[in-house]
């Protein structure tokens, strides 16, 4: 660079893959510092691609969160395996997330073999959850990834630790990731977090609300769809209101059951949590509409989940 230029800016995709409940989706939202994607300690809460924009004077870091790839068991977790596939083919960087807590195991194995069968592309390993063990678990667990690498002829552009609760190195990795991206222009304008849109976030939202205390088989049978959305006419313009009507689809019966809970406590405790949420994010009080409904398997019919957005 010639002192007479400005300095170069630079643009570029990232996708974050990873086992599921890796901290994909957290450390999507530490990077952009705030809330875009769903989180939650269910194993495959990502389904959908949304992506999160990291604005900086010398850079655009557009982030793409994927499902976790694993092998798949259903025809939703086949869709989603396609879509990681995708995914990778497009973006500049792949940066795979290894929890610092749990050892890398076979399912890391299959991603990175999986990684390794795309050429030429930047691959950069993440060490996450760094503030869940002690410097020598660390340490061990670096030379796992770096062993993961030799084994699979990944060649890591940088192997980095990050703590997406504790913040730390967070700054770090968008310098490191921004250093791996081509020269280009922005591709959003300023002040955009995401482009996902809004009935998507909602829906989001109000399937993360409706996940918090769900077990076992429940969490991968719960889908959410915006039906309508929209500003709700003739309002006193200082006190607007978003209507958002949505339905939460599960299985069975018996599943519908639990969701509701006792009198609909709990339905109407996940209602209000989501809207909270959605208030949050889009800047509005909301009016939130919330049914539920039995598909009944819908994450092995294809025509459901044609319906549901798969
Ligand atoms: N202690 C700690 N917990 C974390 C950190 N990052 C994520 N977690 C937790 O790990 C769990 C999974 O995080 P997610 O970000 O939803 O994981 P994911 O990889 O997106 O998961 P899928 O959507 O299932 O693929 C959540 O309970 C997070 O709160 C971290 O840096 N430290």
């Amino acid at each position: 660079m010639n002192e007479n230029t400005t300095p170069e800016h630079r643009s570029g995709f990232v996708s974050f893959v990873g086992r599921p409940n890796a901290g994909k989706s957290t450390l999507t939202n530490a990077l952009v510092g705030k809330k875009v994607v769903i989180t939650s300690n269910k194993p495959q809460t990502t389904r959908t691609v949304v992506r999160g924009i990291v604005h900086r004077p010398d850079a655009q870091l557009i982030l793409v969160d994927t499902p976790g790839l694993h092998r798949p068991r259903t025809l939703l977790g086949e869709r989603l395996n396609d879509l990681v596939k995708t995914t990778w083919a497009e973006v500049d960087v792949v940066a795979v997330c290894f929890p610092a807590n749990e050892k890398p195991g076979p399912g890391d194995r299959f991603i990175v073999n999986e990684l390794s069968k795309v050429r030429r592309k930047i691959k950069v390993a993440i060490a996450t959850k760094t503030d869940l063990v002690n410097p020598e678990q660390l340490g061990e667990h670096l030379l796992a990834i770096q062993a993961l690498g030799k084994e699979t002829n990944t060649d890591w552009a940088e192997i980095i630790p990050v703590s997406s609760e504790s913040g730390d190195q967070i700054g770090l990795l968008a310098d490191l990731l921004v250093g791996l991206l081509p020269e280009g222009p922005q591709l959003y304008p300023d002040g955009d977090l995401t482009d996902a849109p809004e009935e998507i976030l909602a829906a989001e939202l109000i399937r993360e609300a409706a996940l918090e205390g769900v077990r076992d088989e429940l969490p991968h049978s719960i889908a959410v769809t915006v039906e309508e959305m929209g500003m709700r006419a003739n309002r006193d313009p200082e006190k607007p209101l978003l209507d958002v009507f949505a339905t939460i689809h599960v299985e069975r019966d018996s599943q519908k059951g639990i969701l509701i809970g006792k009198k609909g406590s709990r339905l109407s405790a996940v209602g209000k949590e989501a809207r909270q949420q959605i208030e949050a994010l889009l800047g509005s009080p909301v009016y939130l509409d919330l049914h539920v409904r039995v598909a009944k398997d819908w994450q092995r019919d294809p025509r459901q989940l044609r319906r549901l957005g798969f």
